[in-house]
């Protein structure tokens, strides 16, 4: 099949590569002439386990980029994977998304056969009906033979590209058995080898699918951030406990682990636009409402927890780990930026260290200090927190011992307790 991927930044690289992967022809269509140059040299625009391989592969082979439209009518089918950023009262900025819906209608306007335009960005109900679908068949003017569909991408940063090709499930929205077969024949070649579940349905219950497994996953670490909170405050261990209630099939061992709590650019950005588009249609979602709260305090208590020991004003603190997970660069929503926020307020002196994630901090916050290692960052503190689970963080040891004072406060279990240092652990 030929398939055109409009959008080439996270999401839309990931599938695109993947798509040629599988062997098909894929044309990804970017704005950005330097990510399309950069795709056409076989590079990675993102940093991303596995992809830069597959660009590597199939660049300039079966995948091609380029800034123009004129490659969607000959393809078979397009994907949309434009940014859906959020606005302040946390509802989705379509804008973007809808000037690309447009094009490619009418990129598509002269075409006789059907085609199939899938919204893979992540939009709340009822935007695929209310914006997204008249978008596309306003630049198509009316051409019937443009059908809009939706298939949700469920990929996570650091494992995109074998998220991608081992999926738990798929999830096809049509609006007609020709757009959900279209959709059986794009992904034919990865259902071969793999065994996923696939879920076909309308476009909008596709789009709620998206929004109710990050909300469900968020809310989940948000709820064992709550009883781990509890367990500390009596004295217990929450990895003990949430060990033991994953052994429930119901529950699953997965996104137990307490902490600091979640980040990066899609859990905040969908859990806060699903609460603004139930706001819209006066329904208050108290569950998910608390699930921000307390994902919000978490960093607080860990300060707490800190100020038990240190006075903060004017004591120099190291915080460990920037990026919102291990693995990845970027720092969107990290938790590491609400703590050092903190740690501003409070008066200390700050001396951050990631192993990758130093850059781009670096421009949030250009007036903090910033360390070559965690040993250097650690040297001469008089307390340190524990931002991100980065597997370096785990083999720390006699480093403690240069602090001033060697207070630590581990946010995500990661470093291990021992006599001679002062060990807090956030919900344990
Ligand atoms: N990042 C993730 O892990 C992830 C995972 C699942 C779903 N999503 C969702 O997928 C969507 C895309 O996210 P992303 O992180 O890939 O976004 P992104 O901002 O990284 O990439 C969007 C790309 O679209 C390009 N673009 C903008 N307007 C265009 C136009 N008119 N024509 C062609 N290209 C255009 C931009 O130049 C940019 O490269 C969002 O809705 C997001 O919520 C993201
Ligand atoms: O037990 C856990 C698991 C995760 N996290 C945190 O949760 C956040 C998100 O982690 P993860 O889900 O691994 O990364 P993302 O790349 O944000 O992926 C999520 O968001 C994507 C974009 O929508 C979805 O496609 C994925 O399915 C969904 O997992 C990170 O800050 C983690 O540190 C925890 O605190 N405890």
């Amino acid at each position: 099949m030929h398939i055109t991927v409009i959008g080439s930044g996270y999401v839309g690289t990931t599938i695109a590569a993947c798509f040629a992967d599988l062997g098909h022809d894929v044309t990804a269509i970017d704005i950005d002439e330097e990510i399309v140059e950069t795709l056409n040299d076989g590079q990675s625009p993102i940093s991303e386990p596995g992809l830069e391989d597959l660009l590597e592969t199939h660049a300039g082979n079966r995948l091609e980029a380029t800034t123009s439209y004129d490659a969607v009518p000959e393809s078979d089918v397009t994907f949309l994977a434009i940014g859906t950023p959020s606005n302040d009262d946390g509802s989705i900025d379509l804008g973007a998304l809808e000037a690309a819906a447009e094009a490619t209608g009418e990129a598509v306007a002269d075409k006789d056969e059907r085609h199939l335009v899938v919204i893979k960005s992540t939009v709340t109900p009822p935007s695929i009906e209310t914006v997204l679908e008249p978008a596309v068949h306003r630049g198509a003017d009316g051409n019937e033979n443009i059908e809009v569909g939706m298939n949700p991408e469920f990929l996570r940063e650091g494992s995109a590209v074998s998220d991608f090709l081992s999926p738990d499930k798929l999830v096809f929205g049509a609006s007609s058995e020709w757009g959900t077969n279209r959709l059986h024949a794009v992904f034919e070649p990865l259902l071969e080898d793999h065994d996923a579940h696939v879920v076909e349905t309308d476009p909008q219950t596709a789009s709620m699918i998206k929004y109710a497994n990050n909300a469900f996953l968020a809310s989940k670490i948000s709820l064992v951030n709550d009883l781990g909170n509890i367990c500390k405050e009596f004295g217990l261990d929450a990895y003990e406990v949430m060990e033991a209630i994953g052994l429930d099939d119901r529950i699953s061992e997965q996104f137990l682990r307490s902490g600091v709590g979640w980040g990066g650019s899609c859990f905040p950005k969908d859990v806060n636009a699903i609460i603004a588009a139930a706001r819209e249609e006066d329904y208050d979602p108290a569950v998910l409402e608390a699930t921000v709260e307390v994902n919000d305090r978490q960093p607080e208590r860990m300060l707490e927890l800190l100020e038990d020991h240190v006075d903060l004003e004017g004591a120099r603190i190291a915080v460990l780990g920037l990026a919102f997970k291990p693995q990845t660069d970027d720092i969107r929503n990290s938790r590491a930026i609400p703590m050092i926020e903190l740690l501003k307020e409070r008066g200390s002196e700050i001396v951050a260290y990631d192993p990758v994630a130093v850059e781009p901090m670096q421009e949030r916050f250009p007036d903090i200090e910033y360390a070559a290692s965690a040993a250097d960052a650690l040297d001469g503190a008089d307390g340190t927190v524990v931002v991100t689970d980065w597997d370096e963080f785990a083999t720390l040891d006699e480093e403690f011992d240069t602090m001033a004072t060697p207070v630590v406060v581990d946010g995500r279990r990661i470093i291990e307790p021992r006599d001679g240092i002062t060990y807090e652990g956030l919900t344990w």
